[in-house]
This record gives C-alpha cells, structure tokens and sequence, in this order.
C-alpha cells in the first residue's frame, strides 16, 4: 500500500493502448509495461489522464489492472499500482474506490469532480465520503479539465483527511504548491510536467508525468540529483527536457505521447478513442527530432 511516507519519486501513468478498431491492445499494453519495470521508478498510475480514463470503461480497467499484476508476478518486479477511479459522481466514485481495492490497488487517484462545478463544501464531501471506503486516496488538482478550481483551504482540508495521503497538483500554478507543502505536511506530487524541477524546488515529492513514459530515465536523474542536494545539476538536467516536453502537450495529452511509443515500436498504434484524434502532421515532424534523445 502507498502511504504519506512512500507517495515520493517517479511515478508513471501509463497509456492505455488500442488496435486500429479501438478495442484494448493487451499485447501492446504488455509489452510497454514490462519495458518500465527496468527503471527505478515508484509506481504505476493505471486509468489516469493519460490512461484515456473518459473512454475506458470500467471493466477494462480491472482488466488492466489483473494485466499488471500478472505482469509483475511473471516478471518478478512488484511496483506499487496508483488505479483512476475518480468521476463526477461522488456515489461511483466511492463504487469504484471499492473495487480497485479488491483488484489489490495501492492507492486510487480521484480527480477533482469535473463538470458540474460543485461548491468547495460539495468537494470536500466528495473527497470525505471517497476517503472513507480503506483505500488510499491521492487527490487530483487539475482545473485545465474539471471546469473547477480548488482553493487553499479546501485542498488543506482535502489533505486532512485521514485516508487522503497526498495531492497531485496538475494547477500550473506554482503559488498554490508552495503554499500547501508550508500547510500540510502530507505529499503534494507534481503533475505538470513543465514545472517539475520547480515544484520539487517548492517542496513537492516527486512527479506523476506523462513524460515520464519518454524521458523515464532522465526524470529519475533529475529527482535523484535534487534530492541529493544538487539543484543546479537537476535543474540544469531538466532544462534539457523542456524542449520536448512542450512538444508532448501542444496537442492534448496522450496524444503526442502515443505517437512517439508507437513510432518507438512500444505499441502497435498510435489510436486514441474517439473523441481524442491523431496529432498534426506538423507535430509529428517537431516528435520526431527527439527520437534520439528519449530515455525510456
Ligand atoms: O495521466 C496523468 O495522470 C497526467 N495527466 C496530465 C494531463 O494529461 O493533463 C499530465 C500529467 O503529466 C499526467
């Protein structure tokens, strides 16, 4: 299980792969998970953003998970398993949070609730009724897609949760981390791939980042390297990502990403379920320049 103590370091949400008709590619999904378990990252974040969770239903996604845990038997490589269970529905979202603790999830990730733009009370209640159920819950800060914006007091009031071990913080907003690793002693992960080395500067622990598929080593260095003591290396390290990581989210996330692990052969397709579509010609052409330069 992930707790406040062990929610630090890389963490990687994976890309859920599909054939061409856009049923589940188990065999890609296979083959690219196994090729993460080389690296020291800290765990695996299944049905997340990046995982396409709006068009993954629900029994893919214990489908995905049973993938992942046989992999990791076979393989002898057992990595903590981060399940997206959160929805807009407070009372599926505590179904789900169930669930993904008897398929054996480490911990859930639930996404702030996005369209209905409920009140800060209304979030609170969300995440008091989620963290109820026994399963570790990492809450998910992302205002570019929910429609709704957590403030201070609310996601300190989120963190205090007994049940809630930490926050990803996918804001953009610098400020907002920097004030809660001051309020709350419990783990705020970075997922904004562009201010990773900044947030780490503002106390975060690490990084849940759809990067971290492509660059997985360089990642891991740059967290070692902070965490060591060597900000400038790390941030100098980092600085050599940037690059590509703007590539990575100039078209919505996963799409560039699918792009870039089908071209490496990692997965068969680059399809997304409708209604994502493939990059641009142009962005294909920008991708292709960081082939050699990936580190997964
Ligand atoms: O899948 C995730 O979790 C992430 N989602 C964010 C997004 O797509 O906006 C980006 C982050 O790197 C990880």
């Amino acid at each position: 299980m992930l707790n406040e103590q062990n929610l630090k370091g890389i963490f990687v949400p994976v890309v859920t792969p599909f054939l061409a008709n856009e049923q589940l590619d188990i065999n890609s999904y296979r083959n690219y998970v196994s090729s993460l378990f080389v690296h020291d990252i800290q765990g695996l974040v299944v049905n997340g953003t990046t995982g396409e969770s709006p068009t993954v239903t629900w029994e893919e996604v214990a489908e995905l998970v049973s993938v992942t845990k046989d992999l990791m038997a076979e393989k002898g490589r057992r990595l903590p398993i981060v399940v997206g269970t959160g929805t807009n529905s407070t009372a599926s979202t505590v179904q789900r949070t169930e669930l993904a603790g008897h398929l054996g999830a480490d911990a859930v990730l639930v996404v702030v609730p996005y369209y209905s733009r409920p009140s800060q009370e209304g979030i609170l209640e969300h995440f008091r009724r989620v963290s109820q159920v026994g399963v570790p819950v990492i809450a998910y800060e992302i205002p570019a897609r929910t429609g709704v914006r957590l403030t201070i007091e609310t996601t300190r009031r989120i963190l205090d949760l007994d049940g809630v071990i930490g926050l990803k913080d996918s804001s953009g907003q610098i400020g907002f981390s920097s004030e809660l690793t001051r309020l709350s002693a419990k783990p705020i992960l970075c997922g904004e791939d562009l201010y990773f080395h900044a947030m780490l500067s503002q106390g975060a622990s690490g990084g849940m980042l759809a990067s971290a598929n492509v660059h997985t080593r360089s990642l891991i260095n740059v967290y070692q390297l902070f965490n060591t003591g060597s900000v400038t290396a790390a941030k100098q390290a980092f600085d050599l990502l940037v690059p590509c990581i703007q590539s990575l989210f100039q078209e919505s996330n996963p799409a560039p990403l699918k792009w870039l692990l089908a071209r490496q052969g990692l997965i068969a397709t680059d399809t997304l379920r409708s209604p994502m579509s493939p990059i641009s010609e142009g962005l294909k052409l920008t991708l292709e320049q960081w082939l050699p330069s990936l580190s997964n």
